[in-house]
């Protein structure tokens, strides 16, 4: 049976077509990820009921907070990431259907239902979600619980014709990956995937191969972090753009942490250098390191990425030398 192209059938194609087109940018999640589905072949595969998808992604696409950076746009951004990440030549034949059903959802939930703060102000702040999640990747377990709650109505469950124990092992696999975009483990994150990689250049065979459930779920939780860490990675008008969404989510906590009577975190100070100096440090410190390793796993697949990153961080140098030189003066 033909699936519809919208979905569903309607007698107001138009209407539909207008509501899902990302171009209007009414639902830019919605439209990203029902195509990448259709693309991907997860309709068929996966016996998913088309209105039922249609459902769960307005649901969830309406549970993402009106916030500067960590909104919906977010979650279509780092889906399709994912997307494309996932069609590196360098894993192609890696990963099975219900592992890239799992990445793509899990790259669409992962900030679900974001507040614009971050952990370290929900904990100091003794937030809610801070006291449910005791300080444990507070954000990062909210998005999960939020993402398989939508799921509970009969009507969003896009999963109900998948057998109990794969929907056992696909909601495992989504919970490790979205608990993985936590920041703070990266290191430990990154460290595992070195040398995983390491491992496996030393036993001479060219193509990867991952048997276990650890190794797989391991490359999966750098790809989720690849792609929640793939704006510095974009063309620079992209980026910036996301820098300056971030920036606003940052001073605005700011404002909250001044007006608490706490420290400000460094990050959301306002300043016309902290952007620079600050990006700089997190691409030397963080990015470049990860997509260093990811494109050693990919090569060459990576290299414009990589690329794009270098000039990228020449460009926040250039305009911070200006800066200083210019204050200096
Ligand atoms: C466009 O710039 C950035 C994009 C993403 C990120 C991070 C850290 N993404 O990590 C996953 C989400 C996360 O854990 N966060 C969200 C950001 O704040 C920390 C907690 C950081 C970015 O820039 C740095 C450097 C200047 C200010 C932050
Ligand atoms: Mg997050
Ligand atoms: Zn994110």
């Amino acid at each position: 049976t033909p699936i519809p192209e919208l979905g569903v059938e309607t007698p107001q194609p138009e209407e539909l077509r207008v509501e899902l087109n990302p171009i209007s940018g009414e639902r830019p999640l919605t439209a990203i990820t029902y195509r990448i589905f259709q693309e991907r072949d997860l309709i068929r595969t996966f016996s998913i009921e088309p209105h039922k998808l249609l459902s769960y992604l307005f649901a969830l696409e309406d549970s993402y907070q009106q916030v500067p950076y960590h909104n919906k746009l977010h979650g279509a951004d780092v889906c399709q990431s994912m997307h494309v990440l996932l069609n590196s030549s360098g894993i192609k034949d890696v990963f099975n259907e219900f592992e890239i059903l799992a990445a793509i959802f899990a790259a669409v939930v992962h900030d679900v239902h974001h507040s614009g703060l971050t952990n370290p102000f929900l904990i100091k702040t003794k937030n809610d979600l801070a006291i449910l999640y005791n300080n444990e990747s507070v954000l990062e377990n909210h998005h999960v619980a939020v993402a398989f709650k939508l799921l509970q109505a009969d009507e969003r469950n896009i999963f109900s014709n998948l057998s109990a124990e794969q929907m056992e092992t696909l909601r495992k696999r989504v919970v490790d990956m979205v608990l993985a975009t936590d920041m703070a483990k990266h290191k430990t994150l990154l460290a595992d995937f070195q040398n995983l990689l390491e491992a496996k250049k030393m036993s001479g065979n060219d193509y990867l191969t991952l048997e276990s459930y650890d190794d797989r779920i391991l490359v999966l939780k750098n790809l989720i972090h690849c792609a929640d860490l793939s704006n510095m990675t974009k063309p620079l008008d992209t980026y910036s753009k996301w820098i300056d969404r971030l920036m606003v989510e940052f001073w605005k906590q700011g404002d909250a942490e001044r007006d608490l009577g706490l420290d400000i975190s460094p990050m959301c100070v306002r300043s016309p250098t902290t952007k620079d100096k600050h990006q700089i440090g997190f691409i030397n410190s963080f990015v470049h390191p990860l997509w260093e390793t990811w494109g050693s796993l990919v090569y060459p697949d990576a290299n414009t990425i990589l690329e794009t990153l270098a000039q990228n961080r020449e460009w926040h140098e250039a305009s911070l030398a200006a800066l200083t030189s210019s204050t200096t003066d």
